[in-house]
Parts: C-alpha cells; sequence; structure tokens
C-alpha cells in the first residue's frame, strides 16, 4: 500500500487495512442518530421530498427546528474550524453571502436599495461586512458603520475589499439623525452568540437607536431592521428581555439559537449552508431542507403574498419559498400567477 501516517491532527481514523475511512465520526452528544443523508440533499431528518400533501406537515416540522444553546454554538463552531476543516474566513463567506441572498429575497432591490450595515467587533460583524459586498454586487447602494475594527489580516482583508468597491464607511458619530430617511434596510451585524452583559460604548448608543426605530409602528415609515444571528442586545438564550431591538427580519445561521423562539418579526431565514453530517448527528440537528441552490431557507410561515405585488413582478416565483422543492421535478403544480390576472 502506498497510504502514508495520517496527520497527527487528521480527523480520519484509520480503518484496518490501514487505508483512511472517510467518514468522521464525533462522538454524540444527545440520543438521536438519523438515517444517513442522501447525496445532495442538506438535511436527513426532514421529508427530502415533500409533495403538495406534505406542505402542512412540513410546515409543523419547521415548528420542530432545533434550537442551539450558547454552549452548543460556540462547540459547533470550534469543531467546524477544527478536525472539520473549515476555516473561518470560508464560513464568514458563506454566512454573509446567507444573508445578503436573505435580505434579498424579501426587502428587493427596486424599493430597499439604501442598506445600512452596523458592523460589531467579533465574527458577527464580519458577517456583515461580507454580507454588504455581496449586496453591492446584487446591485444594493450598501453603506458601513464599523466603530471598533479588528485589527486582524481577515477584517482588514474585508475592509479593503469594501474600500475597492467605494462603499461608503460612516463614523458613528456622523451618523444621520434621520434614518429612516436615508436607509430603507438596517442590517444589525453588531453582536452574535458570543454575547454576554449589556452592550458596551458605542453599541448601546446604537442599539437604544434600533429600539426607538422600531418603536415607529408604521413599517413604511422607517428602515427594515435584518439581524444577524442574534438581535444585538439580546440574551443568547433569554431572548428579549430588556425592552431590545424588535428586528422585522432575523437570518440565523447553521442552526437557530434558543433566543429565536422569542422573535416575533414577519421573517425568520436560515443561512449558513454547510453543516456537515458529523454535526447534524452529534447534535441532532433538525433543520429544513435548503431548496434547490438557495443559501438560504425561511423558517416558518411566510407572510401572505399579495396578489398585487404578483402582478408587478409576475417573473419571481410562483410559489412560497417555503413550498419550494430542493427537487426541480418535485414542485407542487401552481397556477401562474398570470393566470389569475
Ligand atoms: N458556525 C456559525 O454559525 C458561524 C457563525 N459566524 C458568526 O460568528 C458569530 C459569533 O462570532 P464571535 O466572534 O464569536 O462573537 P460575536 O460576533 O458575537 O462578538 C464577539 C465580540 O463582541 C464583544 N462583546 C461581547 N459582549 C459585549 C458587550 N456586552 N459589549 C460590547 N462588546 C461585547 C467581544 O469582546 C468580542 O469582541 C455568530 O453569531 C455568527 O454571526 C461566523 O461568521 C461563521 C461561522
Ligand atoms: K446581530
Amino acid at each position: 500500500s502506498t497510504t502514508t501516517n495520517p496527520h497527527p491532527l487528521s480527523p480520519f481514523p484509520r480503518s484496518q487495512n490501514n487505508s483512511r475511512v472517510h467518514r468522521l465520526q464525533l462522538p454524540a452528544r444527545r440520543l438521536p442518530s438519523f438515517p444517513a443523508v442522501a447525496p445532495g440533499a442538506s438535511f436527513a431528518p426532514l421529508p427530502q421530498r415533500l409533495g403538495m400533501a406534505s406542505l402542512a406537515a412540513s410546515a409543523a416540522a419547521a415548528a420542530e427546528v432545533t434550537h442551539l444553546t450558547q454552549r452548543d454554538a460556540a462547540e459547533i463552531d470550534e469543531q467546524l474550524m477544527g478536525p472539520l476543516g473549515f476555516s473561518v474566513d470560508q464560513l464568514m463567506e458563506l454566512a454573509g453571502l446567507s444573508v445578503a441572498a436573505a435580505l434579498a429575497e424579501v426587502y428587493k432591490l427596486n424599493e430597499h436599495a439604501r442598506v445600512l450595515v452596523i458592523c460589531g467587533p467579533g465574527n458577527n460583524g464580519g458577517d456583515g461586512l461580507v454580507a454588504a459586498r455581496h449586496l453591492y454586487h446584487f446591485g444594493y447602494r450598501p453603506s458601513i458603520c464599523y466603530p471598533k475594527r479588528t485589527p486582524k489580516p481577515l477584517y482588514s482583508g474585508l475592509v479593503t475589499q469594501l474600500e475597492s468597491l467605494s462603499i461608503p464607511f460612516i463614523p458613528v458619530e456622523d451618523l444621520p439623525n434621520e434614518l429612516p430617511r436615508e436607509f430603507d434596510v438596517i442590517v444589525d451585524a453588531m453582536f452574535g452568540f458570543s454575547f454576554h452583559g449589556t452592550p458596551r460604548p458605542p453599541f448601546d448608543h446604537l442599539i437604544q437607536m434600533l429600539v426607538s426605530l422600531s418603536d415607529i409602528q408604521n413599517p413604511d415609515k422607517r428602515p427594515a431592521i435584518v439581524s444577524i444571528d442574534i438581535p444585538s442586545g439580546w440574551h443568547v438564550e433569554e431572548g428579549d428581555v430588556d425592552g431590545g431591538i424588535k428586528p422585522d427580519m432575523l437570518v440565523s445561521l447553521t442552526a437557530p439559537k434558543l433566543c429565536a423562539k422569542k422573535f416575533t418579526g414577519p421573517h425568520h431565514f436560515l443561512g449558513g449552508r454547510f453543516v456537515p453530517p458529523p454535526i447534524l448527528n452529534k447534535y441532532g440537528l433538525q433543520l429544513p431542507p435548503y431548496p434547490g441552490t438557495s443559501m438560504c431557507v425561511r423558517i416558518g410561515k411566510a407572510p401572505s403574498v399579495e396578489i398585487s405585488s404578483l402582478r408587478e413582478n409576475y417573473i419571481s416565483p410562483e410559489l412560497l419559498e417555503s413550498q419550494v422543492m430542493s427537487d426541480p421535478f418535485d414542485q407542487p403544480v401552481c397556477v401562474s400567477p398570470m393566470q389569475w390576472l
């Protein structure tokens, strides 16, 4: 045999005949162990091929999506970036792309081009920087507020990339008083699952600013707030315990954290389509399947679609996202919106 000894950190155990077994086994933390994942399918626990009749079952299953503790979220991150071979840059790129894709699904370019991304000092802020770059390439006009920059090559590289696109960085003290007039969407990328305690300056002020915005009742008179992974300032497990931000949209990454159970806004999405079976199995994750090649999937029920919006833009997907199956030949029968007109 030409095989050599495995690297000491190799995740692949030797099989008896001394060849590498390309299946990483992490010790199970929890009971459930799901059947093998079908090739090309993201997640085994939910039915991979849902017909029209099983849409109700799908909605019910959405209610059973796994919610992670703060500790498990951090542990999964460590395993992805340790024995599972990912780099932080890779995961952040996919996380940020998921956020941009989810935002673009809900807040269409023609009405929501002006996006302010407020970035914190950690990886949640990094996700925001990546999302801003993708939004730019989707045609949006992002601006960034990044008051506490992290002096690591990953972050300075992301800043350089954004500067090369002439994306404005707005110092916190120069943020316009009249945010609703200046922006259509605000992305909250301040804190994710490592947040603890109460926010320190200048984030206390920035969070208060978003709280005041979410107090404006008429959604047409204020920018929509999109939180990445955790609504910043919320307790990662308890949720909004202190009159915090009420985002319109939450994009959970990898899996929702416990605080997401308290999210009552209209748009909850899951992103971070990179979770491999060893993590799914070890943590017994129940997650919805991603449709087709999408980087994000809606969790829970979509708000009802207005016929007028379909008439305006009839080439939009004809199905609610939650109805779209991963297999293009397995879509439920749908009446074209043009036939309704
Ligand atoms: N596997 C995944 O799902 C991935 C998710 N990603 C994103 O990363 C964040 C978690 O990133 P992390 O760097 O661990 O932490 P945070 O961004 O939450 O912030 C840490 C940062 O904040 C400071 N801090 C903590 N508490 C406070 C406070 N009360 N006041 C002020 N500052 C505070 C702390 O000192 C640190 O500097 C996750 O949520 C996802 O968004 C990855 O991008 C990809 C993998
Ligand atoms: K956040």
